[in-house]
């Protein structure tokens, strides 16, 4: 039985779904040597944002196949390293959406209002009103950062409440903000126009630190910032020393540079500053969401089956991987085949859709072909998760193309490979709804299934060449399964494809080659 560790809080539901299939072990507040200790009995890690997926954890991790994370962001998993090695990663993109965004709704009222400080006060035996005049909502500005899912939310109930709204996400199309009752503007309009800043994005390099001393002097002195995004987008030394200096008006924050949040000048600041331990993702509902979403995911991937959500393969919805499953194993077979026929070190592989095949996405069938391509030099190393690194840190150039009027079958698959051994191309296509059949070798038409163990002819095309070979193999007492050749034109080049029933040694290649006609030989082994 496979063994899954839980290293983070995760609702039941989702432990019992991984219990019909795995061993679960929960085990949180591991410590990070612990975790390095314990990962190699694993086949898959199940976590939240409290547990660091480091390169040495994934390095450890010789049985994992998929890091699953319960909720949005992975910037606690080291997705390029979790990449090279071949283990997918997950999310659950929608799982916390409404959770999150009525977290920075709830933030931005609280804020408004003091509630947190009045609450503490009114608790502290106190009856004090003065203090705690607090602001509307209504008519102000609101600037979304990042006008995804949980920005979008956040937009659909500002709107209901009276704000007008400002959005910056170079990624998203102004029909989208209008539909959402946005204006897109720049940056800078934004940080100098909003009353009210909400951060919606991702953490990463670029994002780090955009809210820092100098965008913060920008915005007006009555302004207000969320972070309910990522610690780090915000500079909270730039934003402490703002608020102390009342440089804007308030903040608050439910994610932090470092969390658990250590010593920091932000927990000794006033009324103005409301914070939350990392809460956003924090209902009941949302937890048990994600923890559906992610442990089903864990589920099939330790079933073999495809993953919905994986942020580490891009493209590959299931549905649509079950429909082309017979064209990936084409193109796997065929990759396989012409990096062989291509010899070592391939620099560039073209991969044609041909046919009905053409109107397909191309995606999958392109990372089957590298998978295959890349397989007799890695073996079970090379997977869909990493074959596209795996092709693109070798300098493997690849070329997609696609011609639909080429009808020779209902659906083909065109690859061409440039190796140690020259420019070699083969062609496939499937009979009836899954059996393989190479359809041509070095554009020379023939119509074999592929086997275990081939051999591969460029002759001339002669009387007398075939019995050669026959009677060669035979003499070496290797048995000839089935034999075809394939020719352009009368009495000039050809190509024979034999399929043998045990692989060729050296010394019977050399020998074939000595044979007079035969310009090359290849031996295969698929
Ligand atoms: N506090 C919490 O507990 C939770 C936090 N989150 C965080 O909220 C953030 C947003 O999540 P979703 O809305 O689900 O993601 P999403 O992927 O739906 O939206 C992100 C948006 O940011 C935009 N974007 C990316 N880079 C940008 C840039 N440099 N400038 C402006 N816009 C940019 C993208 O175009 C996209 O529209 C993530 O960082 C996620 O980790 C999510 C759930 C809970
Ligand atoms: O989903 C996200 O990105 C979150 O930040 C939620 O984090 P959590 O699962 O609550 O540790």
């Amino acid at each position: 039985m496979p063994k899954v560790l839980v290293s983070d809080p995760i609702d039941q539901v989702g432990i019992d779904i991984l219990s019909q299939v795995a061993q679960v072990d929960v085990k949180t507040d591991l410590s990070p040597d612990d975790l390095i200790r314990i990962i190699p009995d694993y086949d898959a890690l199940m976590i939240r944002s409290g547990t660091r997926v480091t390169q040495a954890v994934i390095e450890a991790g010789n049985q994992l196949k998929i890091i699953g994370r319960a909720g949005v962001g992975v910037d606690n998993v080291d997705v390029l390293a979790a990449t090279r090695k071949g283990i997918v990663v997950v999310n659950s993109p929608e799982g916390n959406t409404i959770a999150a965004a009525e977290h920075t709704l709830a933030m931005m009222m609280a804020m408004s209002r003091y509630i947190p400080a009045a609450n503490q006060s009114v608790k502290a035996d106190k009856w004090d009103r003065k203090h705690f005049t607090g602001v509307e909502v209504y008519k102000k500005t609101l600037g979304i950062v990042g006008l995804g899912k949980i920005g979008a939310h956040v937009a659909t109930v500002a709107r209901a409440m009276g704000m007008k709204l400002l959005a910056y996400d170079p990624f998203i199309s102004h029909e989208r903000a209008e539909q959402l009752g946005c204006r897109i503007v720049e940056m800078d309009v934004l940080l100098q126009q909003a009353d009210y800043i909400t951060l919606h994005i991702p953490k990463t390099a670029e994002t780090t630190h955009l809210i820092n001393a100098a965008a913060i002097a920008r915005m007006k002195p009555t302004a207000r910032i969320i972070n309910c995004a990522r610690g780090g987008i915000i500079d909270e030394a730039a934003l402490a020393q703002a608020l102390q200096e009342g440089k804007i008006a308030g903040a608050a924050l439910d994610v932090y540079e470092q969390e658990p949040l250590g010593e920091s000048p932000l927990r000794s600041l006033g009324k103005e500053m409301v914070m939350t331990p990392h809460l956003g993702a924090s209902t009941e509902e949302a937890q048990v969401n994600v923890a559906i979403d992610v442990a089903e995911q864990i589920r099939d991937v330790l079933l073999g089956l495809p993953a919905r959500s994986a942020v580490n393969i891009p493209g590959l919805r299931p549905d649509l991987l079950e429909q082309l499953r017979p064209y990936l194993q084409l193109a796997e077979t065929l990759g396989n085949l012409v990096a062989q026929l291509a010899g070592g070190r391939v620099e560039a592989l073209t991969v044609r859709l041909q046919g009905e095949l053409a109107t397909n996405q191309s995606q999958p069938i392109v990372v089957a072909a590298l998978k295959g391509l890349l397989s007799h030099a890695l073996q079970e190393r090379v997977n869909y998760v990493n074959a596209s690194l795996e092709a693109k840190e070798r300098g493997i150039r690849v070329i997609e193309t696609r011609d639909a009027s080429i009808k020779d079958y209902t659906g083909s698959l065109h690859l061409s490979a440039k190796g140690s051994l020259g420019e070699h191309s083969v062609t496939g296509a499937l009979l009836g709804d899954s059996e393989i059949r190479i359809t041509s070798v070095d554009e020379f038409p023939v119509n074999v299934p592929p086997n275990r163990y081939m051999l591969f002819t460029l002759h001339r095309d002669m009387p007398g060449i075939i019995g050669k070979i026959g009677s060669l193999l035979g003499s070496f007492n290797v048995n000839i399964a089935s034999m075809q050749v394939g020719r352009k034109i009368v009495r000039g080049d050809a190509v024979m494809v034999l399929s043998i029933d045990d692989p060729l040694p050296d010394d019977i290649l050399a020998e074939i080659l000595k044979v007079p006609g035969i310009r090359d030989a290849y031996t295969v082994t698929l």
